[in-house]
């Protein structure tokens, strides 16, 4: 597949240092702490930023390095920024226009792709509304037809849904998903519901850096990092491996799923539901299962369920009814056994 966007760039000043290189029509989900360098790579690739060594390239040609410089307004590139920027003093067609008719398509022709645009986006009935007339969700939907009609070689969208209300968020997502298809996008989210819903692969930035990179599907089912396990809604543990079924933690061996990867000695990682996890004040008598020994860190209510923190040399975190909750007098600081069966402990190996 043909490359629509290479970034090989460092900028001295953010401790930023990333290769990546994205296929015509891939959509990419950037996913980090704060502070990873997110906001950094879509400037990048917008223009507002230069680097100060290596190169950004848009469809094969470098748009920016130390000595090339080609302006925001000259990239094909639409930025949907989490609070949209639209021109206040222009209706809504003419917003949607700016972009084609900066290009140099004639009058009728650029209204014609506005007014395309808008119905595409939900928003024909808005034409001719000014940008402090629309809701939010109204504005970022003309911000996307306004990007879009730019014709754009890549989308960058900076958390589309941040500023939203959120009972609005369920259709953009819809139409985000159903515009972007074949597009090249960068979508910087913090929500796994955007990661699944609007992009093909994941690339994980920390400290200015790529940590983690592939396919949804992989790297979901195995997250590398804790803000990956985070996001992903796993508990991650890391350890030696001991056997293809097993890891020590330091403290004590687990027991999962054997994986034909894991090499004795090397490093492994074990992921475990936090469902999965029971908690006893004891460990249970007889049973085979993985026990691991700990102090309750923190007791927190998730929807409908409770999730405890168990410090056992790692954080570990368990999902309790209420109910269980209560009948284990659980508080910070107690001491209690978190149980897990082998057949809910996937193993990998360590990075
Ligand atoms: N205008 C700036 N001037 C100097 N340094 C900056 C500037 N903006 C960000 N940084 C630094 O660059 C690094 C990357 O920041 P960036 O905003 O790209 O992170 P992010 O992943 O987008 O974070 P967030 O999730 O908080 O938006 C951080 O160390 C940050 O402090």
């Amino acid at each position: 597949m043909a490359e629509a966007l290479t970034v090989s760039a460092t900028i001295a000043g953010r401790g930023f240092d990333v290769d990546l290189t994205i296929a015509e029509g891939e959509r990419v989900a950037v996913v980090g702490p704060n502070g990873a360098g997110k906001s950094t790579l879509l400037q990048l690739v917008a223009g507002s930023l230069r680097p100060t060594s290596g190169s950004v390239a848009l469809g094969g040609r470098e748009v920016a390095s130390p000595t090339t410089y080609l302006p925001p307004h000259r990239r094909r590139v639409a930025y949907v920024e989490q609070r949209p920027l639209l021109f206040p003093h222009l209706d809504v067609l003419e917003n949607v226009m700016f972009g084609p008719l900066a290009r140099g398509v004639k009058r009728q022709a650029a209204r014609a792709r506005a007014v395309a645009e808008l119905e595409a986006t939900g928003c024909g009935d808005l034409v001719h509304r000014r940008p402090a007339q629309l809701s939010g969700g109204q504005a970022q939907r003309v911000s996307l037809a306004r990007g879009l009609a730019f014709d754009p070689d890549v989308v960058l969208l900076d958390e589309p849904f941040a500023a939203l209300d959120a009972s609005v968020t369920p259709e953009l997502r819809r139409l985000l998903r159903h515009r972007l298809h074949g597009l090249t996008t960068i979508l910087v989210t913090h929500e796994l519901l955007d990661v699944v819903t609007l992009a093909d692969r994941i690339v994980a930035l920390e400290d200015g850096g790529v940590v983690a990179d592939g396919p949804v599907e992989r790297v979901s089912a195995s997250p590398s990092t804790q803000f990956l396990a985070d996001l992903v809604g796993v508990n991650l543990l890391g350890g030696t491996v001991v056997a293809g079924n097993r890891l020590d933690l330091g403290v004590v061996e687990l027991t999962g799923l054997y994986n034909d990867d894991l090499v004795p000695g090397h490093h492994g990682r074990a992921t475990v539901a936090p469902d999965a996890i029971s908690l006893h004040r004891s460990r249970p008598e007889g049973s085979p299962r993985n026990a691991l020994r700990g102090s309750v860190v923190a007791i927190e209510p998730r929807g409908p369920v409770v999730g405890v923190t168990v410090d056992v040399g790692q954080r570990l975190r368990a999902s309790l009814t209420p109910a269980a909750v209560a009948e284990l007098e659980l508080s910070p600081g107690e001491e209690v056994v978190a149980v897990v069966k082998a057949t809910q402990v996937r193993l990998h190996p360590g990075d």
